[in-house]
């Protein structure tokens, strides 16, 4: 440790990062990292080869959403980084100075798109000058800062234009996509169905691009996944990618990750206290017996975890019966999970269909005569229905658990109230559309139009060059 006075700083610090533009930062002091980060969304690169820019967006006040910063850097590497959920992340890397306690000096900095971090900033030791140190039970040694010095900045206003929208999907001819097509081309946008499964992309530029059929795909201000089961890995790398590109991305990559791994799923609802039916999951055939038993014996619920449309869901009426079918299940080295049968739900489920944070309008599928499930594919035939408040209070939370924006939430209405069954990242609109008598797929765009950023003139640049640049 070098002699004389000490800088010390606490382990949560006010800091000013003035070339971005931004006059309050809060963030946490990191001697565990190495690297600092900025939380920051809309990343996307512009510029000339020669010296490549990254322009990005900051919510400096993690509780006013609504205070946006547009900033630009230039890109001075990128980078792979590990955070400290384990997820590894390609980032850009800028310079930058930052300002502390009378200080000005300049650090690198990665920027990440992480959602929902306490501290809009990483201090990472790698920033940190040779006579300071941190002291842990410290906070805010340095003069405080406040979110007010924002005030009198230009406010930033969604812009009203055309935009360029992406529709990947394997099914363009379905009724979900014609209907998004045709919605959105109503509202003056320009539309693109794209095939998931023909996307390729190269990984590892500072100017991240999508391919197709032999050629790069242009910049799209906004991208609508419909990605099915099937190809719900390849369809995540290719949304990763476009979002990479700047585009906004209706529902996220992770958070359609999380909604499509029903023991996740189940887990981050669970831990979120939302209501759902009691269900278990086992991996050795020794525990068949006490598996049946956590959900409090038959009858009994069997599940596929690839099952869709009702297919593999089967109703065990004796506990004889449920150890059969575990046992059949086991031997066709099928997942599947174990649920508590709720009859009081009478072969019935309501769909709520949510868009950014809340519910735009619900079904009741009622399943047909001596059948337990409601699924349309199975002959179950779909009405409007008024929901409670509770209703839809569950089905919003459960969206925001798994961090989508837009969402078809099951329930069950039991007697205990509602119980999420699923959440569906991509939900088909015919049957919500034809039963609630609302325009989903016109709000879905409106949705879209209000998370797109205003244009700078430099994006134009960026549209029309098909630079590519190495870092290494
Ligand atoms: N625990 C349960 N108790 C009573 N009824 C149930 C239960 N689980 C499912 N059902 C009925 O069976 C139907 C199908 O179940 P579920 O939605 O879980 O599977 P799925 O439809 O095959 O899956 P996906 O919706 O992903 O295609 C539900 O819509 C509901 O009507
Ligand atoms: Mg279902
Ligand atoms: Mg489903």
């Amino acid at each position: 440790m070098p002699d004389g006075p000490q800088f010390e700083l606490g382990w949560e610090e006010w800091l000013a990062l003035p070339d971005l533009g931004l006059p309050a930062i809060k963030a946490k002091i990191d001697t565990g990292a190495k690297t600092s980060a900025l939380h920051a969304s809309v990343i996307e690169p512009f510029g000339p080869v020669t010296s490549p820019q990254v322009r990005f967006l900051i919510q400096p006040d993690p509780n006013n959403p609504a205070l946006e910063v547009t900033c630009s850097a230039p890109v001075v590497d990128r980078r792979e980084v590990t955070s400290s959920n384990g997820e590894t992340e390609l980032r850009y890397v800028i310079e930058t100075d930052v300002e502390m306690g009378g200080r000005r000096w300049p650090i690198q900095l990665t920027l990440t798109n992480r959602e929902s971090m306490t501290y809009r900033m990483l201090f990472g030791r790698g920033a940190m000058q040779p006579d300071m140190v941190v002291d842990p039970n410290e906070s805010f040694h340095m003069p405080e800062l406040s979110y007010k010095l924002y005030k009198g900045l230009p406010k930033k206003k969604p812009v009203k234009r055309p935009l360029r929208i992406a529709l990947l999907t394997r099914e363009p001819n379905n009724y979900s996509s014609r209907r998004l097509v045709e919605a959105a081309r109503k509202r003056g946008h320009v539309i693109e169905t794209i095939d998931t499964a023909r996307c390729y992309m190269q990984i590892g530029t500072l100017d991240p691009q999508v391919h197709y059929d032999g050629q790069a795909l242009p910049r799209y201000d906004a991208v609508i996944p419909r990605i099915g089961a099937k190809i719900t890995d390849y369809g995540m790398a290719v949304l990763r990618q476009f979002s990479n590109t700047g585009a906004v991305c209706l529902n996220e990559a992770g958070a359609i990750g999380r909604s499509r791994d029903k023991l996740l799923a189940q887990q981050l609802l669970a831990r979120a206290k939302i209501a759902m039916p009691v269900t278990a999951f086992a991996h050795s055939p020794k525990d068949t017996k006490d598996l049946i038993g956590l959900v409090d014996g038959a009858p009994v619920v069997l599940k596929l975890l690839t099952s869709t449309q009702g297919r593999g869901v089967v109703l065990a009426e004796t506990r004889k019966a449920a150890e059969s079918l575990v046992d059949a299940f086991r031997g066709l080295d099928a997942n599947f999970l174990v649920q508590e049968f709720v009859e009081e739900a009478a072969g019935a489920d309501v769909r709520a269909f949510v868009i950014g944070n809340k519910v735009v309008g619900a079904m009741k599928r009622q399943a047909q005569k001596g059948e337990f499930r409601s699924n349309l594919h199975r002959g179950g035939t779909a009405s409007s229905v008024r929901l409670t408040a509770d209703e839809r209070e569950t089905a919003r939370a459960a969206a925001k658990v798994l961090g989508l924006s837009v969402a078809g939430v099951d329930l069950l209405q039991t007697r205990d109230g509602p119980k999420v069954l699923e959440v569906n990242s991509s939900p088909g609109l015919e049957g919500i559309e034809n039963a609630s008598g609302k325009d989903i797929a016109g709000q879905i765009i409106e949705h879209l139009e209000r998370q797109v950023r205003p244009l700078s003139s430099d994006r134009e640049t960026t549209l029309r060059s098909n630079r590519r640049i190495n870092v290494n």
